[in-house]
Order: C-alpha cells, then structure tokens, then sequence
C-alpha cells in the first residue's frame, strides 16, 4: 500500500490502516496518519537513523497542500507545548524555563498522529482501549464527542467537543516527574459508527531522545514531600515505569522495540515495559 508506515522505515511515518493499532488484545477502530517534523535526506541531525526521526510520507500528488499545513502544525502545537511547559514550571514554583531546560532541550520529541474513527459491523472494540498517554502531555484537537476520561470518582465522562479549543491530556512520565501532582488519566474512545467520521489529531510532546529522566525539585512546603498512596496506586496499575533512571531515549527505546524488532539498543536496564499497541511491525531502513 502505498505510503504504508511499513515504508517509512524507522521514522515511523505515513498511512497506518485500519487495525494497525490495538489496546489490551482488541483492534482499536480507526486508520491514521503519523508525522512528524521533517528531517530532509542530505540534513546531518545526530538523531537521524533513530526511530521517530526521519523523513514523512506526505501524499504530494493526490494532496499538495497536505505537507505545508502539517509541517506548520507541527511547528505551531510545538509552540504550544513549550508555552504550557513553562506554566507547568511556573506552577511548580520552578523557575519558568526549569522543565524546559531540563526535559525539553534540544528539541521535545513531537509525534503527529490524525486519526479517523470508524467502526465495522460485528466488531465491539472501542476506536481506543482504556489506556493512559506515556509521555510529557498531549495536545488533541477533534471534531466530534467520543473521547471519555475516567474521573476520580471511577466514572466514565465524555470530554466534551469545544469547537476551536485543545484537549491537553497529562502522560504517565509529567505524572511520575510531578511525584503524581499532575495526574495522567485513564480515557478511551467509545465504538464508533460504521458510518463515523470523527477526527482527532493528537500531539504527543514529550521529554527530548537525552533528557535525563529525574523526579522535578519539588518547592516550598512540598520539598521532600513523598507521593499519595492514590498516585502510588495509579502507577502501579497504569503507568509502565518502574524506577526512574536514565535518558527518555532509553525508555521510548524500550517501548518501540516490538515495532522495531532490527533495533538493538545498548544494554538499557528495563526501564519500562515495551508496547503492545502498535500493530504494525517495522524493519530497518537500508542505510
Ligand atoms: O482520538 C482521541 O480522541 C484520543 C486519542 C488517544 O487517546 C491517543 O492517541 O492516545
Ligand atoms: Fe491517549
């Protein structure tokens, strides 16, 4: 299939069809798009060669227009998320730039995902299983309801669609840096119609490939403060970190693996679990 992730290589770019990602054992039902910032042939970045960083697979022929508003979106939620990093920071009682230098510098890792939600007869899986979001935040754009988040009270509660406005969802890594101030949630998306055409766009910004992954200096009264049984409780269950140590690479490194089984990382502790939701497996690009 043309522009398949499967073609991509490494950069783990372009069309992911129906059913190439599942949750717990069940295909989530949807197809997408995955991007990310684009690092051109002859560009000499360190990174390059490494998952997640690369080339896209924009359809130029059949959509010109489709790279440029991508790349600017990019740039643009990027922005964003640099800008809520630092009220987070701010909010902290850290310095403004604190989170920035010490998870985002050189450059978050940015992955874009579109996705389009829609359901086949017979098949009950949700558009996406129960799950929380692994990394620093999420910022979702969407076009209709379907997004649940499972409130303290352990009910389901749609996120509601407000029309021009951003989802900002909190991973399980800004929860366990935060020591469970910020909570990274639970959510999913309800079975979609066979006929559906809800879209969500969700930005995944999170720490940089070498940011060393260290618990923030907690300010004020809550210096040396340890975290809640409830966060303890949300990270046994939910979150696949076990000890914090090491660069965010090691852990993304860890989590890509079954979707890269060519990678070969260096002996990294298991820092976390790999994942199971990505369906689709990827080999390694010809160097
Ligand atoms: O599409 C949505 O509304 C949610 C997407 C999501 O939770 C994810 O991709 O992790
Ligand atoms: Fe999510």
């Amino acid at each position: 299939m043309a522009l398949h992730l499967k073609d991509g290589g490494w950069a783990w770019r372009g069309y992911m069809p129906w059913g190439g990602e599942g949750t717990k054992g069940n295909i989530d039902q949807k197809e997408g798009f995955y991007g990310g910032p684009e690092l051109a042939s002859n560009d000499q970045h360190p990174l390059k060669g490494m998952p997640t960083f690369g080339e896209n697979q924009f359809p130029d022929d059949e959509l010109p227009e489709m790279r440029h508003l991508v790349l600017e979106y990019i740039d643009k939620v990027t922005q964003l998320g640099l800008t809520i990093s630092d009220a987070i920071s701010v909010g902290l009682g850290l310095d403004r730039k604190e989170i920035k230098r010490r998870l985002l510098d050189p450059a978050p890792i940015q992955l874009f995902r579109s996705f389009k939600y829609y359901g086949s007869h017979g098949v009950d899986s949700c558009g996406i299983g129960e799950h929380s979001d692994f990394g620093f935040l999420t910022i979702l754009s969407q076009n209709a309801t379907g997004l649940q988040v499972l409130s303290p009270l352990k009910e389901w509660v749609d996120v509601p669609f407000i029309p021009d406005s951003y989802v900002v969802n909190v991973g399980d890594i800004l929860d366990r840096l935060t020591l469970g101030l910020y909570v990274s949630p639970l959510h999913r998306v309800l079975t979609p119609q066979p006929n559906s055409d809800r879209l969500s766009i969700p930005f995944f910004f999170d720490p940089a490939w070498n940011a060393e992954v260290r618990p923030l200096p907690l300010s004020g009264e809550r210096d040396g403060e340890t975290p809640s049984s409830a966060a303890r409780e949300r990270w046994n269950r939910n979150s696949t970190f076990k000890d914090l140590q090491g660069t965010w690479g090691q852990y993304l490194g860890v989590k890509v693996l079954k979707i890269f089984p060519d990678l070969s990382l260096p002996d990294f502790s298991a820092v976390t679990r790999p994942s199971g939701r990505h369906l689709v497996e990827i080999k390694r690009d010809e160097p």
